[in-house]
Formats: C-alpha cells, sequence, structure tokens
C-alpha cells in the first residue's frame, strides 16, 4: 500500500472532531485526503459528525461479514470505519477518528500507522463537552471517567495538545495531516 493512514485519537470532548472538520474543510478540493466517515448505532438527528447512522442487527451482520477494516464499542454504541483499502492502494492520505484501543490492531493490519493523540486538561474536557450539549449530565461523567484510558503508544504516535484557540490549533493539526515537518 503506498498511501498513508492518519489515525486521531483521544477522550471525549478533546476537539477531535472539531480539528477533523477545520482540516476537512482546508484541504477540500484535493482529492490526495479522504477523511472516513464512520458507522455508528447513534441516530444522525443526535448530533455531532456527520455520520452513517447503522442499526445495532445491521452493524454486528456488517461487523462478522468483516465489512469494518477497524470497528469498537465505547459510550454504549459501535463504531466501525468503511473499508479504505482501495483508497491507500491509490496512494490517497486516508484520516479517520478512532478509539485509542485500536491503534494497536490498525498497525498490525495496516502496518506503518501515523496516530494523532489529542489531549487536553480534565477540567477542559468537562467544560467542553457541558458546553457542546450533545450528552446528559449522566453520560458527561461516564466519557470523563473514561478519559483517562491509555494512549495509544508504540511508535508513529504524534502528541497533539489541544489547549489554544480552536482556529489556530486546526492549522497546527492540518500541517500534521499534511506532513509538514515530517511525519513518523
Ligand atoms: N481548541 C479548542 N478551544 C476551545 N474549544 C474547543 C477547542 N477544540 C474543541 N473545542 C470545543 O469542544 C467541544 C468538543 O469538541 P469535539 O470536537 O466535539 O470533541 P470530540 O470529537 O473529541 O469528542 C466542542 O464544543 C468544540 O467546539
Ligand atoms: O476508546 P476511546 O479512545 O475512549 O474512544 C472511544 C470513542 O470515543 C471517541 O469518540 P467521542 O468521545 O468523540 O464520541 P463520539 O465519537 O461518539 O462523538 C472516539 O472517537 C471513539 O469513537
Amino acid at each position: 500500500m503506498t498511501g498513508r493512514l492518519v489515525l486521531v485519537a483521544g477522550p471525549s470532548g478533546v476537539g477531535k472532531d472539531s480539528l477533523l472538520d477545520g482540516a476537512k474543510e482546508a484541504l477540500a478540493g484535493d482529492s490526495g485526503y479522504l477523511f472516513l466517515r464512520r458507522y455508528i448505532t447513534r441516530p444522525a438527528e443526535a448530533g455531532g459528525e456527520d455520520h452513517n447512522e447503522i442499526s445495532e442487527t445491521a452493524f454486528e451482520e456488517r461487523r462478522a461479514a468483516g465489512d469494518f477494516p477497524l470497528w469498537w464499542d465505547a459510550h454504549g454504541l459501535r463504531y466501525g470505519l468503511p473499508d479504505f483499502s482501495g483508497e491507500l492502494m491509490a496512494g490517497r492520505t486516508v484520516i479517520a477518528n478512532v478509539s485509542r484501543g485500536v491503534i494497536g490492531d490498525a498497525r498490525r493490519k495496516f502496518g506503518a500507522v501515523t496516530a494523532i493523540h489529542v489531549t487536553a486538561p480534565a477540567d477542559k474536557l468537562r467544560q467542553r463537552l457541558l458546553e457542546r450539549g450533545r450528552e446528559t449530565e449522566a453520560e458527561i461523567e461516564r466519557r470523563l471517567a473514561r478519559a483517562a484510558a491509555p494512549g495509544p503508544g508504540g511508535s508513529g504516535v504524534i502528541e497533539f495538545s489541544n489547549e489554544g484557540p480552536l482556529d489556530a490549533e486546526i492549522e497546527r493539526f492540518t500541517a500534521i495531516i499534511r506532513g509538514e515537518g515530517g511525519l513518523p
């Protein structure tokens, strides 16, 4: 495979979707980049990222059939990535928001992977989740409890602290996706 797989991970509320949306806008029109649309067992009307809504039954069928190259369960939801092998073979850079827990599996399946581990202090996570307002307070507490899960670990991980103004952080994040400054 000649393309590059960029996986973005980090706790809920850290800003992954905001950074990805900004980078997607900055790179729009450049066919060298593909931002994957995830399959999630969450109703589309719940808001947040633009995802493919899928029922629990259909998810399980597709997962069992091997349709999702990477999948995971979190927050009472199921998440899967669509097949992107053709895109990698075509030399494109494929970017996706994933669980910190699947980076190891991705390395085993796809070899060299660029993992961007997004972090922010715990008080900022709480504030951002409350401001986002998509989940109930109880659900936010459960998400915060998961925030301390270990990061991706291993080689090829770029630590990205998302603490500055969002516009500036998007610029820095986009430069990493472009491979400026060298990538692991
Ligand atoms: N650098 C930042 N500064 C201030 N607010 C931010 C920043 N990055 C993200 N946010 C806000 O934090 C909230 C959670 O961001 P989101 O992208 O949904 O996180 P995630 O996808 O990691 O759960 C959103 O309301 C977003 O506007
Ligand atoms: O195993 P973890 O590293 O904790 O990650 C579990 C899930 O949580 C994150 O999503 P987020 O919290 O942004 O929720 P959402 O994707 O459902 O919006 C991440 O994108 C994964 O889908």
